[in-house]
Parts: C-alpha cells; sequence; structure tokens
C-alpha cells in the first residue's frame, strides 16, 4: 500500500520535514510495509524557500537585510540552477522572527523583502519565485518597494516612515528611482491565501490579529491599506486591492500586482508542480497532510486544502492531522467539499500551548499510529 505525506510545518515546533518523517514513522507502527512518500509542502509561507530548494536541488544563499522590526539580521534566499531566484517574505518579515510581546504590526516592514530581491538580481538572477505568508507586517509591501528604489510621500514630499503606520501619511508614490532590473526580471507570486487587501476579508481583518492587533488597530490599518490602495490607483491607473492574493502577507501581493511583472499564484500549486504531486499520486491509496493549525482561513488556498484538491483530482482520499483543528461542524463540511474529507486532532489531552508545541513529534506519531491500525481494521491495507 503506498500513502503520500504532505504536510505543512506546525508552526513555532516542527519543520514540514520532521511533520512528515512523524507522520511515516507512526504509520509505520501499525503497518510497516507501507511505502511512505515522504513530501514537505509549503504555501508561500515560512518553509517555502527551504522547501522548494530540497524539492529542486537548489542551495540557500544567506545575507545581511533589515529585519520586521528594523533591526539588521542575517535572512536567506533560494538559488535554484543559474537564473532562478526563491524569496519568502517569512524569511526577513516573518512572525515566527519575533516573540509574542514584540509583534507589533504597526510598525513592522517588509522592507527586508526588497533588499533580498535586491540581493538575488545583484548575482544575476532573473526568475524570482516570492513565497507570501507568514508575516509580522501589515504594510502592503511599502517597505519592501522603498527598499527597491520607489519613493513613498506624504503631502509635503517627504518619504514616509515604516510599517502600516506610515501609510496613514501616504499621498503619492514615485517610481522613477525604481530599480531598472524589475523590469526585465520575471516575478511568480506564491501566496497563501486569496484574500483581497481591505475590507472585511482583508489584509488587516483576516490576519491582523495574529500578528499582534486589537480590534481598533485592525480598523485603523485597514483605513491605511484602503489610503495606499487610492493612492496606487492614482500612480498607476489601476484598482488591485479587490484581486484575490492582495491582501496576502499583509498587503504584499498588492505591491507585486501593481508594480511588478508578476503573477499571482496559490503558493501551495506551485509546490504541487515543483514535487511532481500528480506523478506520486498514481497508484496511491491514501493522502496525509495537515498544518499546526486548519481552521477556516485554511479553505482560503492554504496547503492542506491544496493538497486535498489535489487528491480528489487523482480519486484518492485525503485527511489531515492538526494541532488545533475546527471546532464547527460547517467549516468541517466546507473543507470537505475541496477533498479533505476528515481531519484529526493529534493532542491526546488537555495540555497549554508550551505542552503542545514540545510535544508535536509524539503526538503526530501517536496520532498516525491510530489511523494506520484503524485502516488496517477497515480493511483497507493490503
Ligand atoms: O502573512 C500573512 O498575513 C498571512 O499568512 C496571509 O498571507
Amino acid at each position: 500500500m503506498k500513502v503520500v505525506i504532505a504536510p505543512d510545518s506546525f508552526k513555532e515546533s516542527l519543520s514540514a520535514a520532521e511533520v512528515a518523517a512523524a507522520i511515516a514513522a507512526g504509520w509505520r507502527m501499525a503497518l510497516p510495509a507501507t511505502e511512505c512518500i515522504e513530501l514537505p509542502m509549503a504555501d508561500g509561507g515560512e518553509g517555502t524557500t527551504q522547501a522548494l530548494v530540497t524539492a529542486s536541488g537548489g542551495r540557500l544563499e544567506h545575507c545581511d537585510v533589515t529585519g520586521p522590526l528594523g533591526e539588521m539580521m542575517t535572512a536567506f534566499w533560494g538559488r535554484i540552477g543559474e537564473h532562478t531566484a526563491v524569496i519568502e517574505c517569512a524569511a526577513s518579515g516573518g512572525l515566527d522572527l519575533l516573540a509574542r510581546d514584540q509583534r507589533d504590526p504597526w510598525r513592522a516592514t517588509t522592507r527586508g523583502t526588497g533588499e533580498l530581491i535586491r540581493a538575488a538580481l545583484d548575482v544575476g538572477m532573473n526568475e524570482i519565485i516570492i513565497g507570501l505568508g507568514g508575516s509580522a507586517t501589515n504594510d502592503g509591501g511599502a517597505g519592501m518597494m522603498q527598499a527597491l528604489g520607489a519613493r513613498l510621500l506624504d503631502d509635503s514630499g517627504a518619504e514616509i516612515g515604516p510599517g502600516a503606520e506610515g501609510l496613514e501619511q501616504l499621498a503619492a508614490i514615485d517610481l522613477s528611482g525604481l530599480d531598472k532590473r524589475l523590469k526585465t526580471a520575471r516575478f511568480q507570486v506564491a501566496c497563501d491565501v486569496d484574500n483581497p487587501l481591505t475590507g472585511p476579508n482583508g489584509a488587516s481583518a483576516i490576519f491582523g490579529p495574529q500578528k499582534g492587533a486589537d480590534a481598533a488597530l485592525v480598523q485603523r490599518m485597514d483605513a491605511c491599506l484602503a489610503n495606499y490602495a487610492r493612492v496606487i490607483t492614482e500612480c498607476i491607473g489601476e484598482k488591485v486591492d479587490t484581486i484575490a492574493g492582495a491582501g496576502a502577507a499583509g498587503g504584499l501581493g498588492a505591491a507585486f500586482l501593481a508594480f511588478f511583472n508578476a503573477s499571482l499564484k496559490p503558493g501551495i500549486e506551485i509546490m504541487l508542480d515543483a514535487v511532481d504531486m500528480d506523478s506520486h499520486l498514481e497508484g496511491a491509496d491514501l493522502v496525509i497532510t495537515g498544518e499546526g493549525r486548519i481552521d477556516s482561513q485554511t479553505e482560503r488556498g492554504k496547503t492542506p486544502v491544496g493538497v486535498a484538491r489535489r487528491a480528489k483530482h487523482h480519486g484518492v482520499p485525503c485527511i489531515a492531522l492538526g494541532g488545533s483543528v475546527p471546532d464547527e461542524v460547517e467549516v468541517l463540511e466546507a473543507l470537505s467539499k475541496q477533498g479533505l474529507k476528515a481531519v484529526f486532532p493529534i493532542l491526546p489531552g488537555v495540555a497549554d500551548l508550551e505542552q503542545a508545541l514540545s510535544e508535536a513529534d509524539t503526538n503526530l506519531k501517536l496520532c498516525a499510529r491510530n489511523l494506520a491500525a484503524y485502516w488496517q481494521l477497515a480493511g483497507r491495507s493490503d
């Protein structure tokens, strides 16, 4: 029997490769003869560079850039072949770079993403895959644009400051100093979600709280992004704020739509193609995916749903394991319609967050072992 194991990482706990290895080890405890194909996944968020570099035989490069709160840090990008770079915004502006009490989406900047793009262009890369997701930022990519030579100005003609805060003052965008190499480089943007820039489903409303924003700040940041959208339209003559994916990574998607030679795609689709998922699904009996948290955001194109849709296309059943899973039947049914037939929580008992994060490896193994035992009981194993 063949099981394809294609999970994302469990944030703050295990990488996607570690999750896949734990599930495979647990499954084999009950069904040792199973052929387990481990395919670590990512959807644009943290881990995307490593996953694509591993899948394509590339390597990581390191350089010093501006971190989420303006401090210098060493970040990385991936080099695949002679001309392709992979850059994830989480490498320099990721939520997991900050402790919970440091999260500050009002000030956090995407400047480091622009600096990573410059570093890749400097060494001749001209096909650039950008991963959007897992960000601590809500600046619409303003910091990135400034790092690449755009001038974002307030109504006195001075450069705006960093973060969502700066966008409150934004009155005009001057692209005359933008790095000329952006015209010839091709950007493929891998988005982890398909949210628009603003409004009730926008970047601030849906992802602001996990970055540390309270209700008042969510509203203020949404207004900042609406102002940004207005200035973008004045600058390029087009509206980008309602396009699916514009709200990925705190609105970075909108900057790529407006100012780059870029196409936005679900990140998981790029990943599935990179690992040649279609051929792995041939003859598979089951797909197991997963993520640390599975909830209504998962439906917006995150890894478990992307994997499930592809499995459904090939007629292979798909289930998921999560650290936390939906507690509403409506969400489970919506996931089921997309091919994710069942979602299992891995926690064996009541635990606080710290304990849940530190015991994820053991809990994944036990849960996978039980699933394999049940699969056998149901007469599905050979
Ligand atoms: O980074 C974020 O804001 C979320 O992962 C959605 O893209």
